[in-house]
């Protein structure tokens, strides 16, 4: 069936509890795209409650809906199921402020304004919440690494896990569960075509997946580790805030928890109130800062496929980025063991380094400008670091940089802002933090 000009619709979706197989339906014009996804054999013992489990798949169902979306971005979502008010507000802000980073590459209105035809229904009464404890989606980086070492008793969840993601869980000692997620091959022929591109809420969509995945195999709560950081805007458009890691920021997190509640799973960033900086701080002491691996350009489709091997490439802004900040708190040798390589030693690469605390910021999962100066300007005046070549080259600028903030390493190591962490769960943190100090110390 052709959808009506100008409306993306969210039409049909299926799930068969025998086989973990969940297909999700979308129209956009002439065209028919449907997302698969297949879920760990380990998450289907459960017998999760029916209304339940047909409101974590609306979520999924919604959200993943962005990727075929973007192709026209026609500015209206029709949704043929009935959705909560929560879900509703989890959907706008997804198509709205995450693809915020789509729109104002497509040089197209920002903020990107969504109209939804859409039927409201109340929720159903809250299920018990699931008795086997927290999962843990990881990426295979920092982040979630940490998660992973507060939490010892978690369980992981990787969506099309890679040898990284892998690694990291098995270094943690945690289980982990598994969900492939295959986009539709149209996606890419209609994009080759001339169709949008650009970056998707992808944390949105982890975010969904990750509740459907813990309402049937009777995990609460999801624990994602998302770092205060995020919440910095990468770019401003006409006076409008544009953030690159929109739906990992403390905003999205509460719309998305109030949806994840009417499904009975919680679900909190552990790491809210830390800087990246303060992450690495805590990592870096860890053993299993070896086994981590953050470079994005590791991850693409055709990594997940299995079919090259993953690693640093010591070039894109997450690597350099994530260099610099292990540099704190590691000598030379000992950040040639965690990534392979020494970019601060290439003076071609200042150019990427400085990009960190630009206006425009790159669109990438980069900390905020003023942690980025005030760790260069620290490795400026360090004699493990300071002849490096990057590091003579923007030692000075970057500490003018961070003078105009007054920003420091000491500032960004100390937890802040707001956060919807259950205390038991922030004093684990919090002893995790300790001990890393006293490690590096
Ligand atoms: C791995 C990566 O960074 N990919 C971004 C890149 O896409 P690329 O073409 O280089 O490779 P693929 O990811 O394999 O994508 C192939 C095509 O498929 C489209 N697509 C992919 C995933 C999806 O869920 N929906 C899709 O439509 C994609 O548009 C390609 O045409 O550039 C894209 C355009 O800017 C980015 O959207 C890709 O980002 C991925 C969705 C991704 O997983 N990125 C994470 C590594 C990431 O950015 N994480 C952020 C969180 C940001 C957030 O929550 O929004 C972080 O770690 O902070
Ligand atoms: N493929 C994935 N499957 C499950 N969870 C994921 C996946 N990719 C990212 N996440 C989760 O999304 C959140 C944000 O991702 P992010 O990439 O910032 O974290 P990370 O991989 O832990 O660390 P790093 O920033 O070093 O890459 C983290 O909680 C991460 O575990």
């Amino acid at each position: 069936m052709r959808s009506e000009a100008g409306t993306f619709v969210v039409a049909d979706r299926t799930f068969d509890p025998a086989t973990g197989e969940a297909a999700f339906t979308y129209r956009l014009g002439d065209d028919a795209f449907t997302e698969r996804l297949t879920l760990d054999p380990a998450l289907l013992a459960g017998g999760p409650a029916p209304a339940a489990l047909d409101a974590a798949l609306d979520l999924v169902h919604l959200v993943m809906g962005t990727s075929y979306y973007k192709l026209a971005a026609p500015g209206r979502v029709t949704v043929e199921r009935p959705v909560t008010a929560a879900q509703a507000a989890v959907a706008a802000a997804a198509y709205t402020h995450g693809l915020g980073e789509f729109a104002a590459v497509n040089r197209l209105p920002v903020p990107h304004r969504v109209e939804f035809d859409l039927e409201l229904r109340e929720p159903g009464p809250p299920p018990a919440p699931g008795e086997r404890g927290a999962l843990l989606p990881v990426g295979g980086g920092k982040d979630s690494a940490l998660a992973l070492v507060v939490i010892p008793d978690g369980t992981a969840l990787a969506v099309n896990p890679t040898g990284a993601q892998r690694e990291v869980a098995r270094a943690a000692g945690a289980p982990l569960v598994e969900v492939r997620r295959r986009l539709d091959p149209l996606l890419a022929e209609r994009t080759a075509q001339g169709g949008l591109n650009g970056h998707v809420p992808v944390t949105a969509i982890n975010s969904a997946i990750s509740t459907l995945a813990a309402v049937l195999g009777g995990y609460d709560p999801v624990v994602f580790a998302n770092e205060r950081s995020a919440d910095e805007e990468t770019l401003t458009v006409g006076g409008v805030s544009v953030n690159h890691q929109y739906s990992k920021s403390f905003a999205f997190e509460q719309l998305f928890a109030a949806a994840a509640a009417e499904v009975g799973v919680g679900y909190f960033s552990l790491t809210r109130q830390l800087s990246e900086l303060a992450t690495v701080a805590a990592v870096a002491a860890l053993p299993l800062r070896t086994s981590i691996l953050s470079c994005n350009r590791s991850y693409t489709q055709r990594h997940t496929g299995g079919q090259a091997e993953q690693r640093w490439c010591l070039h894109c802004d997450k690597c350099l980025f994530t260099f610099l900040c292990f540099a704190v708190f590691l000598r030379p040798a000992e950040a040639v063991e965690v990534f392979g390589g020494n970019p601060l030693d290439d003076a071609s690469l200042a150019d990427g380094f400085r990009k960190l605390w630009a206006t425009e910021k790159p669109f990438d999962c980069v900390g905020e400008r003023a942690e980025s100066a005030a760790a260069m300007a620290h490795l400026a005046a360090s004699r493990s670091w300071g002849d490096a070549p990057v590091v003579r080259a923007l030692g000075a600028e970057a500490a003018d940089a961070a003078e105009v903030t007054g920003a420091t390493v000491a500032r960004f190591l100390a937890p802040r802002g707001a956060h919807a962490v259950p205390p038991r769960y922030l004093e684990a943190l919090q002893r995790v933090l300790a001990g890393a100090r006293s490690a590096v110390a």
